[in-house]
């Protein structure tokens, strides 16, 4: 039966057949915001979680709780339904507007008035458009509230809930910072050296079918934005200008290319580092990622061009880079051709889940979890773990003293987090603290 969420509650009652189910799945079909554990709403379902502007409420509808054979009485109403008007906050009282007053709508409303609840009386099964008039007669059965509703038909649903959950708690939808990060747009930067195929991969991924694309200006002069919509998520690549523009002479343009890239990082969440699949991972490939690394972002490596080498060369070409790029292991690898738009689709996929790992926060319950099988350095102890800020995320161990860890203890510990919570693509800053203890709060 249902559990106490601490949501105030509404439950449907009335005598079968005058349309509780249809309500109840009107209610909540209508609002989009089922979080039970199943998909959808099947005929047995009888409690579900709903939203009335930002008014959170458990719907409760009794249907479900009579047995449709019972021998309908008012006791065996009362005795099934006991536990839902128990919680009810208010009570929805629905009667069939179609048919007579009947002795178990009378019967029933005599119990409800005595339990001293608030009670909406709902007339259903009012189909036609001016509802009021065709109410009157069910002012008899003693409630104040009487409203007109056509479950069916949808009519009257949004009057009924403005009513029943007038003085329900308002809450904002989730954290609105969070929420906001998460609607962002997800900021992109293409880095590379020059001819990798930057521009190419940038019209690849923004130009054709894809469309929705507005290059916005930026705020410096000569930089663009331009902003693509993929599965309902919106990315914006930074300076695409930058991209686009040609270099000049061949050292020049590499030059240009590590300088640009350091700029455009630091307004990205994420990087994407294309290599020549023809050349292999290079120096300045290493230098730019690098970049990206100590600058806190997120990073997929894509290496281009993989149309012009044999597919039994991805292992191959894989192992060299994460030898040549030791420091980046977390960051996954996508092979890919943008000339011929091939691995594309499996690019944003990843761009979406580097995204999620790098706003990613875990509890501090787990941490600690964690932190009770991490074992250091013998002579150094933790005492408890936090996570104050994503992008990136960013550890505190609260420690016996503040020095930092060795490099390679360090590491050690990143790792652990990574295996343990998963961060594929985002870089974790660890920052050690000294916990105060009780001589430091005397002191
Ligand atoms: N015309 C009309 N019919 C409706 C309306 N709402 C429900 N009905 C019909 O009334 C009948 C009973 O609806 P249910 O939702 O199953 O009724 P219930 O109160 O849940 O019935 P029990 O489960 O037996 O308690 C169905 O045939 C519905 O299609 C309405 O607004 N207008
Ligand atoms: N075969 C092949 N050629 C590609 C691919 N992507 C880009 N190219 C070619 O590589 C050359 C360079 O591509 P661009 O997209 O201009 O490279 P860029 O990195 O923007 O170059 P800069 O502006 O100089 O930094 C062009 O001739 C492209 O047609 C690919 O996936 N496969």
């Amino acid at each position: 039966m249902p559990q106490a969420t601490g949501l105030p509650t509404v439950v449907i009652v009335g005598r079968p057949n005058v349309g509780k189910s249809t309500l109840f799945n009107a209610i909540l079909g209508q609002r989009k915001s089922i979080t039970g554990d199943e998909p959808g709403i099947t005929r047995d379902r009888i409690i579900g979680d709903a939203v009335h502007f930002n008014r959170p409420f458990q719907l409760i509808d009794t249907g479900g709780i009579v047995p449709e054979d019972a021998e309908w009485i008012p006791a065996q109403i009362l005795k099934q339904a006991r536990v839902a008007l128990d919680v009810a906050d208010q009570i929805i009282f629905l009667i069939d507007g179609r048919t007579e007053i009947t002795s178990a709508d009378r019967d029933l409303a005599q119990i409800l008035r005595r339990l001293g609840k608030p009670v909406t009386l709902a007339v259903n099964k009012i189909d036609v458009a001016k509802r009021e008039s065709l109410t009157t007669a069910f002012f008899e059965l003693g409630f104040k509230d009487v409203m007109s509703v056509s479950a069916e038909h949808r009519l009257g649903l949004e009057e009924l809930l403005d009513h029943v959950t007038r003085d329900f708690t308002e809450v904002e939808p989730v954290d609105p910072e969070e929420q906001a990060g998460k609607l962002r747009p997800i900021r992109v930067s293409i880095i590379g050296r020059p001819n990798v195929g930057k521009s190419t991969l940038l019209n690849a991924m923004v130009g054709g079918e894809r469309a929705i694309v507005s290059p916005i200006a930026g705020t410096t002069r000569d930089s663009v934005d331009e902003h693509t919509i993929i599965e309902g998520r919106e990315y914006v690549f930074v300076d695409t200008a930058g991209i686009r523009r040609k270099g000049k002479t061949h050292l020049m343009a590499e030059k240009l290319s590590v300088v640009m890239a350091r700029r455009n990082i630091r307004m990205a969440h994420i990087a994407l580092l294309v290599i020549d699949a023809t050349e292999g991972p290079v120096g300045s490939d290493a230098t730019i990622g690098g970049y990206a690394h100590e600058e806190g972002r997120a990073l997929v490596i894509c290496v281009n061009k993989w149309d012009l080498l044999p597919e039994n060369k991805r292992k191959e070409f894989e192992q060299n880079i994460r030898d040549e790029f030791k420091f980046l292991d977390y960051a996954p690898i996508v092979f890919l051709s943008a000339k011929e738009k091939k691995g594309i689709n499996s690019l944003f996929r990843h761009i979406a889940t580097v995204y999620e790992n790098f706003d990613k926060r875990v509890s501090t319950g787990e941490l600690n979890r964690f932190v009770d099988m991490l074992k250091l350095e013998r002579d150094r102890r933790i005492f408890f773990m936090t996570q104050p800020s994503v992008r990136p995320p960013t550890f505190v161990l609260f420690m016996d003293r503040g020095e930092p860890l060795h490099f390679s203890t360090e590491r050690q510990v990143i790792n652990r987090i990574r295996k343990k919570f998963g961060f594929d693509g985002t870089p974790i800053v660890l920052k050690i603290k000294a916990r105060r203890g009780p001589k430091d709060a005397r002191a």
